[in-house]
């Protein structure tokens, strides 16, 4: 006989076998009566029912895989027989709990009976923390799913469910689980591990369908692409057509437009068989291609090429140097140089031969010299002094090989080379190129600059330039190329080879006042919308804007200050405060550009001076500006509080930091001649600054300067304030020589300095410094630097200005 829940003694019962489905306790499902199985056990259930009285007819619903019955089934009682949905018979039976299936026995009817046992589904209590947590996430996950479906009203009833039986066991409604997964969830009848068992059957399968749906999505973004892309092309070519129909064409009318301008170019024969080829290619590409668009732009810098355009040149050596005396002041030697070679390059042109050519041939010109000496504007000179076009090719701060020889056509947004680009600037192929700052090209893993230039540059291999872009050859034979540089050490070794260096090293006073009033002065009252008799600026106001207002060994700041001060004149002008013409002189500059920036150091207020205090000197030395004064300061730690030894500040290379080593030891080894305490140097520390020190220094040439410091600081004796000097020191005091004479000289100059001292060596050198410095400068030239330390030291009994 049935059982109640919860009781344990055997019963037996007919067996409704579920073949194709599990019912779970709690589950209420139609089953068809039509199957004889079925009705057979229900039937059997309900007969037992009645003679039993009353009590609902139950069956033991038991799911069976390939004829085999599980080992648990679910008491079921008959709630309703009547008509299913398709009209067949039908009974709804509910699963109320798990039974044991024990052996099989004989009852009434043609059903099946087994024995069968409740089974133990009872829980701990009160229900431990965990569990209470696993159904909170066993809801949140089935809620999860559930939502994903849109089935909102069933979410509702899972978060109700309280009983932890139930919880799991409502899992036989999920229609995710397979029949085996059910038959586990009903085997399992401890109801914390079946709730587990749950928890984990809906994650897994939440994983599942995560990772179907991303797959399901990236499936579809894909298709949705194809379609959209091809529907976008469609009515792209309807839009093409209605155009061509519009302006009356014909299809491939654009690539027979290239092929006819490439038939009426005059293209030498190899670049019109390559041109045509890529015309060819493109009639092929199809419009959408980018191969399309590269090929019209590779043909559009080809036919912008000047293949056959030439200016003729004026081969009038004496008209040259005119164009060149007229742009430019002063620079005879420069001038000079250019005639030269304008001269050579006329004769050879004369009797038909080439370009100077061969590794020594000097074809290329370089000018060397600091900012704003005019390197740039007297190589525009040359180009007006030959009649030939001008471009100039800023090679500052290039590093990449790409950038002189062009990218390769496959690169996205290739473009041909500096070299290419300016002949196609110039519109000629016998322009002047001006390879502007060659000594600030650098390298790195990008290639060599330097190297596609050296090609560029020799007479050998420049006929048959090849731009990685432009693919066919170019003659740049005919180019001329001249270059410009600040530094003559920066140069890549092999490309100095290639040049004749022509030095611009800087200008006097004079020679920039005579720039100012016939260049400059005439240019910036132009631009400053003036008449050249409106505004007069004096020699001597220009000279006191050369001297006190810029400090430099070009005109560029120079030509800026006159720039400004015109335009402050025009504006009061204009203003109703200024009548015009005007004359400026030196002492309206002050109310028209402020203070100047520039007092010489011997105009300075003595206790001002940077010489101030022993232990200062003054340097000369070769910056990228050109020349200038430096001051080298000492000072020696206290021997309580300072360490011992040398400290050089300042940004000095490794030859500055030697040349003070050497400077102290040559001072420790010969203190006695030169009469210094130089016990003091053994247990105090020496620092040796340079100020700007932003400024990388570097060179032996500040050698006596150092040493100089280092003895005014030890004889407490100030250095000269009117004394600068240049010279390396050897250990054994010898003065030896250095570079830049010229230049250091103009600075000394500039900077007021009246003695400098050089070393014997350098003498010969002299003879390029104007005369007009030399007359104002007394130079001496020395072998030991006991002679310097004599001429630069104070006499002893100077007493230290006061501070102010
Ligand atoms: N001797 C000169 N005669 C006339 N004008 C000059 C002279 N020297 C320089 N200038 C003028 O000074 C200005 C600066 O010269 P430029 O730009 O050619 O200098 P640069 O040496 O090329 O400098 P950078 O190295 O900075 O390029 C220009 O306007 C130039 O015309």
């Amino acid at each position: 006989m049935a059982a109640e829940s919860g009781t344990f003694t055997p019963f037996t019962l007919p067996v409704l076998p579920l073949d194709d489905e599990v019912v779970l306790p709690g589950m209420v499902v139609p089953l068809d009566l039509t199957d004889t199985e079925v009705r057979a056990a229900v039937e059997a259930a309900q007969a037992a029912a009645r003679s039993s009285g009353g009590s609902k007819p139950e069956v033991l619903l038991v799911p069976r895989v390939d004829g085999h019955y599980a080992a648990t089934g679910v008491l079921g009682t008959v709630e309703q027989v009547g008509r299913l949905s398709d009209g067949d018979p039908g009974a709804l039976i509910k699963g109320q709990h798990r039974v044991r299936i024990g052996a099989g026995t004989t009852g009434p009817g043609a059903a099946l009976w087994v024995e069968g046992t409740s089974v133990d589904e009872s829980l701990p209590d009160p229900l431990p923390g965990q569990v209470l947590e696993l159904a909170k996430e066993y809801k949140a996950l089935v809620t999860d799913w559930l939502k994903k479906r849109g089935a909102w009203q069933v979410v509702d009833r899972v978060q109700q469910i309280d009983d932890i039986a139930q919880l799991a066991d409502n899992a036989g409604y999920s229609p995710f689980l397979s029949v085996a997964q059910k038959i586990e969830l009903l085997d399992t009848a401890d109801p914390v591990a079946r709730l587990r068992l749950a928890t984990e059957q809906v994650r897994d399968h939440l994983a599942e369908q995560d990772v179907a749906e991303s797959i399901a999505k990236d499936v579809q973004e894909g298709v949705d692409k194809q379609q959209r892309e091809f529907l976008l092309r469609r009515q792209l070519d309807a839009v093409r057509k209605e155009l061509r129909e519009l302006n009356d064409e014909k299809e491939g009318e654009e690539s027979d437009d290239y092929r006819a301008r490439v038939e009426a170019a005059e293209l030498p024969e190899k670049v019109r068989e390559a041109a045509l080829k890529e015309v060819d290619k493109l009639e092929r590409a199809s419009d959408q291609s980018p191969e399309g668009s590269w090929i019209r732009t590779w043909l559009d810098t080809v036919l912008e090429l000047p293949w056959n355009e030439r200016t003729e040149d004026a081969y009038d050596i004496q008209g040259a140097r005119s164009v060149l005396d007229a742009e430019h002041s002063g620079l005879a030697d420069v001038k000079e140089r250019i005639t030269e070679y304008l001269a050579v390059r006329k004769r050879r042109a004369d009797r038909g031969l080439g370009v100077v050519g061969g590794r020594r041939g000097g074809a290329v010109l370089a000018l060397v010299g600091p900012p704003g000496v005019g390197k740039t504007s007297i190589a525009e000179s040359v180009a007006h002094a030959m009649g030939r076009k001008f471009v100039r090719v800023a090679l500052g701060g290039v590093r990449d090989e790409a950038e002189i020889r062009g990218h390769r056509r496959t690169y996205v947004g290739a473009l041909p080379g500096r070299i290419v680009r300016a002949v196609k600037e110039a519109g000629s192929m016998n322009p002047v190129v001006l390879l502007d700052e060659i000594d600030k090209v650098g390298s790195d893993f990008r290639g060599d600059p330097a190297a596609a230039l050296l090609e560029v540059l020799d007479p050998a291999q420049n006929h048959t330039f090849r731009d990685h872009y432009l693919e066919v050859e170019l003659d740049l034979s005919d180019v001329v190329f001249l270059a410009t540089a600040n530094v003559l050490e920066a140069i890549p070794e092999a490309l100095l080879d290639r040049m004749e260096l022509v030095r611009l090293d800087g200008y006097t006073e004079d020679e920039k006042i005579v720039i100012a009033r016939d260049h400059l002065l005439p240019r910036q009252l132009e631009r400053a919308g003036l008449e050249p008799d409106e505004v007069v600026v004096d020699e001597a106001a220009l000279r006191k804007l050369a001297g006190e207002y810029t400090r430099e060994a070009g005109v560029r700041n120079l030509e800026r200050s006159v720039a400004r001060l015109l335009r402050k004149v025009a504006a009061q002008h204009e203003l109703g405060e200024r009548e015009l013409p005007y004359t400026v002189g030196p002492d309206e500059l002050r109310g028209l550009l402020g203070r100047p920036h520039h007092v010489p150091e011997s105009a300075q207020d003595p206790a001002e001076r940077r010489t101030a205090v022993p232990g200062v000197a003054t340097g000369l030395a070769v910056t990228g500006a050109g020349g200038d004064v430096l001051y080298v300061e000492a000072s020696l730690a206290d021997p309580e509080t300072g360490a011992a030894g040398l400290t050089l500040t300042g940004q000095l290379g490794d030859v500055m930091k030697e040349s003070a080593q050497i400077a102290l030891s040559y001072l420790r080894s010969h203190g006695a001649e030169t009469e210094l305490p130089v016990a003091d140097l053994k247990e105090r520390g020496i620092h040796i600054h340079f100020p700007a020190g932003a400024v990388p220094k570097d060179g032996p040439s500040a050698g006596i300067t150092m040493t100089t410091a280092l003895a005014s600081l030890l004889s407490g004796r100030l250095v000269r304030t009117d004394v600068a000097m240049t010279g390396e020191v050897s250990l054994t005091g010898r003065v030896l020589p250095i570079g830049g004479v010229k230049q250091k000289l103009l600075a000394a100059h500039r900077a007021g300095v009246t003695t400098v001292i050089i070393p014997k060596r350098n003498e010969p050198d002299l003879d390029d410094v104007p005369a007009e410095i030399l007359d104002t400068l007394d130079v001496h030239a020395v072998t030991d630097v006991r002679q310097v330390l004599a001429l630069a030291l104070a006499p002893a009994s100077v007493p230290i200005p006061a501070a102010a």
